[in-house]
């Protein structure tokens, strides 16, 4: 069966998208899935995602995400930015849009320099434990601050906190995180595709609420990643409780082709 496929990026955090409208695609094998994001026996990416139309009409559309291992993957934020990127592509919508993916509904706001903003589900709990924060944006991520970040060995760390005795059964991503002049840096190990990426959003938004340690109110928190910057906004309305919490960068298509499967 011959595919025709979109291939996007957002902060090098890199996806394949199929339009599924037709619901061509439903059964997309574990298999499969791992081949089109294979880099060098597929198209490459560090996740797919299908373009579903949502069963409740409230919605403009269902996003449907696999990690590169060709597994159902949990929240995605910097694929829901691109993927909401190829809804505007394909005519869905043109200011803003909503959409419902596996931790629930979400709104996009279209920016005019092109950023895409998505509204991430609410945080109402994060445990802080001795050198580390564990939380869930819609995936969940162990949050550790380090020094020296550029050098770090962030595959060896982060994989031997994914597979430890606490994690190894479900897994979990792993984020290294460095204040900077006017924010964070931010790298992350990412569980389903068992390396470091360039960016992920998910990550990048946990990482920025364990920087509100002080007072309740308004935040916006300028992230840099490998694949270049993201911004996260959000209220803390409570010791550990935040909500309006948006993720906001670039999200951007790259090329299209059709593939054999
Ligand atoms: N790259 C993603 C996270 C994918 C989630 C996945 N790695 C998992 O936890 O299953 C992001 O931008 O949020």
């Amino acid at each position: 069966m011959q595919v025709h496929f979109h291939k996007y990026q957002g902060t090098g955090n890199d996806f394949v998208i199929i339009d599924n409208r037709n619901n061509a695609y439903d059964n997309l094998s574990q298999p499969t899935v791992a081949h089109l994001c294979d880099r060098r026996f597929g198209i490459g990416g560090d996740g797919l995602m299908l373009l579903n139309t949502s069963k409740d009409p409230q919605y403009d559309f269902e996003m449907v995400y696999y990690n590169a291992d060709g597994n159902p993957g949990s929240m995605c934020g910097n694929g829901g930015r691109c993927l909401s990127a190829f809804a505007k592509k394909v005519g869905i919508k043109n200011d803003q849009a909503t959409f419902i993916a596996s931790d629930g509904p979400h709104e996009v706001v279209y920016a005019d320099n092109g950023w895409v903003y998505l509204k991430m589900k609410d945080v109402d709990w994060v445990e802080n434990g001795p050198g580390y924060f564990f939380l869930d944006t819609g995936s969940p991520h162990f949050v550790r601050y380090v020094t020296g970040i550029e050098e770090m060995d962030v595959f060896n760390e982060g994989r031997a906190i994914r597979y430890n005795e606490r994690f190894a059964e479900v897994g979990t991503n792993v984020n290294f995180v460095q204040e900077t002049e006017n924010g964070i840096f931010v790298r992350t190990y990412e569980r389903g595709v068992e390396d470091e990426t360039y960016s992920c959003g998910t990550g990048v938004t946990a990482a920025a609420i364990t920087t509100a340690n002080g007072e309740n109110g308004d935040y916006a928190v300028p992230v840099q990643t490998l694949g270049g910057p993201l911004e996260v906004r959000f209220k803390k309305t409570g010791e550990r409780s935040y909500t309006d919490i948006w993720l906001c960068g670039p999200a951007t298509w790259v090329f299209e082709g059709d593939i054999k499967i």
